[in-house]
């Protein structure tokens, strides 16, 4: 910005010396009494050389100012929209329509971008520093009448173009979800679906939807944009008509001899830097830009306002919990914007040191459960307890640490095997020792030996070295990652699915390891397959958002009921897939 103005108030001098040099011209030509020694008219040519030298280099520097302006903006952007939005320990927000859409205006695209505001600011500043400066010019060689009016035109038309370009901001606001839809899309066909989009041939499908979903987010604001194009001509006609009238008033007073040669060379170019200073396109720019950091100071305010986090004021000491049981105590929910009740007056105790399964259908409640377990979500009714004291009033963070789980969607980090493993309790990154006694426990000592560069082989194809795992390996990566915060002294152990993706021989490791990875902390394991179910402690079934039944695996098939069922099915599956082909295959 000091730059911008400096350069605007070396532009100024140049006016100034200008005016100087040519109303000297004719006096000093004519050696007329009273005029300028040469020296001094060429110490004069020479100043106005080296401001005007000086004036030309200022928008070379002013542009590398610009570009580490622009890359630290677009940093500070980064931070300020990640930070509120992982802040939370729920994530309630991540789902909420209202708090996307801002985050989508915080992030900013098509024109609408911070970094792009910010970069034209200075050169607006610039433009007010030689608006204001001309005028004075304008007042002092020649009319403060005619100074007031040019500059009261510049303002106005400015602030009119602030204006139209306010209408456009509120048209592009209205459409963020479907500029959001647009962003899908595309990231859709940069990297997400990549093989599912070949397969099944959809490549021309998504470059044509998201051309569709570009327009329907963009279509209006074009529109407004068309529109104010006109008024642009308009407000710059009339502009140019003031200026060309101002400088009709200079012509005619110089004709009649009222204004001298100095006063005319320095009023014509004021006037003309007059007409150049108006910036609607600055003005149009900055706010624009202003718009989205707006969005941007508005993020944390609307989480924290929509999404509030409880203020902890208890002092339990989380670190050693449960030391007793985790109870749900007639837990009802429903997902928020949703009239679905998932869990139902739902009761339930986790005993610490005990393997609990949790059986049920697909869209049962399983994952949600889980979620609400981890605080991820608040019930809508009733209240989870850990050794009695109500979840809510323990500090979730804290809480949070206490609980490793696999979930179904796990993270598959783009980083070394060491990170995708150690991330489940990074203060512990350095211990050596229980990383080689997890990657044994959850089976990918084998995998790692055979990595390019072992442990630190990035588990992505786009980067250099790096190589993809298979679903069964990932999964066992996720183990790991979540047998590392045991080690690290986790003391809840969620697993959800943990044998979806592992063959058959890994599964039944997995199996026979499961009591032994279990001990010594409350666990919950969800999984369709019975082979793991089975060996569990204690086994529940869930349907229609409750307990149903609860037991062991021999009392529920005593029981002979939903469980009893669920499991005969898939076994008998097995038997008469097999059987008729080969009754030795099944004793093998
Ligand atoms: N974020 C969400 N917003 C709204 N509804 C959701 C959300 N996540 C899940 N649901 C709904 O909640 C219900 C329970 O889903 P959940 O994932 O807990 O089932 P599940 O028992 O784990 O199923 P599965 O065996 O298929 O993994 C489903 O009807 C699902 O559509």
């Amino acid at each position: 910005m000091g730059l911008a103005v400096l350069g605007s108030v070396l532009g100024m001098a140049v006016t100034l010396l200008t005016g100087r040099v040519v109303g000297a011209v004719p006096d000093v030509i004519n050696d007329a009494p009273g005029a300028m020694s040469l020296a001094g008219f060429s110490w004069l040519l020479a100043g106005l050389l080296v401001v005007f030298v000086v004036d030309s280099l200022q928008p070379a520097v002013q542009q590398v100012a610009s570009l580490t302006m622009d890359a630290a903006v677009t940093r500070e952007i980064g931070i300020g929209i990640t930070r509120p939005l992982l802040g939370p320990r729920r994530i309630a927000h991540l789902e909420d329509t209202e708090v996307l859409n801002v985050q989508e205006q915080a992030k900013g695209k098509g024109g609408f971008h911070l970094a792009q505001g910010l970069s034209n600011l200075p050169w607006l500043l610039a433009s007010r520093v030689t608006l204001v400066g001309s005028a004075v010019i304008v007042g002092v060689m020649f009319s403060w009448l005619v100074a007031a009016l040019l500059f009261a035109v510049t303002i106005f038309l400015e602030w009119f173009t602030g204006k139209m370009v306010e209408r456009e901001i509120d048209v592009w606001w209205g459409n963020t979800e479907e500029q959001r839809r647009a962003g899908y899309v595309f990231d859709l066909g940069m990297r997400d679906a990549p093989k599912e989009l070949r397969v099944f041939g959809l490549n021309n499908w998504l470059v044509r939807r998201y051309v569709h979903e570009w327009n329907a987010g963009l279509r209006t604001v074009w529109e407004r944009r068309h529109q104010n194009v006109y008024w642009s001509f308009l407000t710059g006609a009339l502009h140019l008509a003031a200026n060309g009238f101002a400088i009709v008033l200079v012509g005619r007073a110089a004709l009649a001899g009222d204004l001298p040669l100095t006063q005319v060379a320095t009023t014509v170019p004021a006037i003309l830097a007059i007409g150049v200073s108006m910036n609607g396109y600055g003005v149009a720019q900055v706010r624009r830009g202003l718009s989205a950091y707006r969005a941007m100071e508005k993020l944390p305010g609307t989480i924290a306002e929509r999404h509030p986090e409880p203020v902890v004021t208890s002092r339990h000491r989380v670190e050693t919990m449960p030391a007793r049981e985790i109870r749900f105590e007639k837990v009802s929910f429903r997902y928020p914007g949703s009239g679905h009740e998932v869990l139902r007056e739902l009761d339930l105790t986790i005993h610490a040191h005990q393997a609990l399964a949790l059986v049920g259908v697909n869209g049962a409640g399983k994952s949600t459960l889980v979620k609400l377990l981890g605080g991820a979500y608040r019930p809508t009714s009733g209240r989870i307890t850990v050794d009695g004291v109500d979840l809510a009033e323990l500090d979730l963070a804290a809480w949070q640490r206490r609980v490793a789980a696999i979930v179904q969607d796990f993270l598959r980090f783009p980083l070394s095997v060491t990170d995708n493993v150690v991330f489940g309790a990074v203060e512990r990154a350095d211990d050596k020792a229980a990383l080689a006694k997890v990657a044994r426990e959850a089976g990918i000592d084998d995998v790692v030996r055979r990595l390019p560069s072992g442990w630190e082989t990035v588990l992505d194809k786009t980067f250099d070295g790096g190589v993809d795992l298979s679903g069964g390996e990932w999964q066992r990566v996720a183990l790991a990652r979540a047998l590392f915060a045991v080690q690290a002294g986790a003391g809840v152990l969620v697993l959800d699915e943990p044998a979806a993706a592992l063959d058959v021989r890994a599964e039944a490791e997995l199996v026979e390891r499961y009591l032994e990875l279990t001990s010594g902390v409350a666990s919950l394991i969800i999984s369709h397959r019975f082979s793991v179910v089975r060996n569990a402690d204690r086994i529940c079934v869930l349907a229609g958002g409750r307990i149903v039944e609860d037991g062991t695996h021999e009392q529920l098939l005593d029981q002979d009921g939903t469980y009893a069922a669920m499991f005969r099915l898939q076994a008998e599956r097995y038997v008469t897939a097999t059987l008729p082909e080969d009754p030795e295959g099944i004793d093998a």
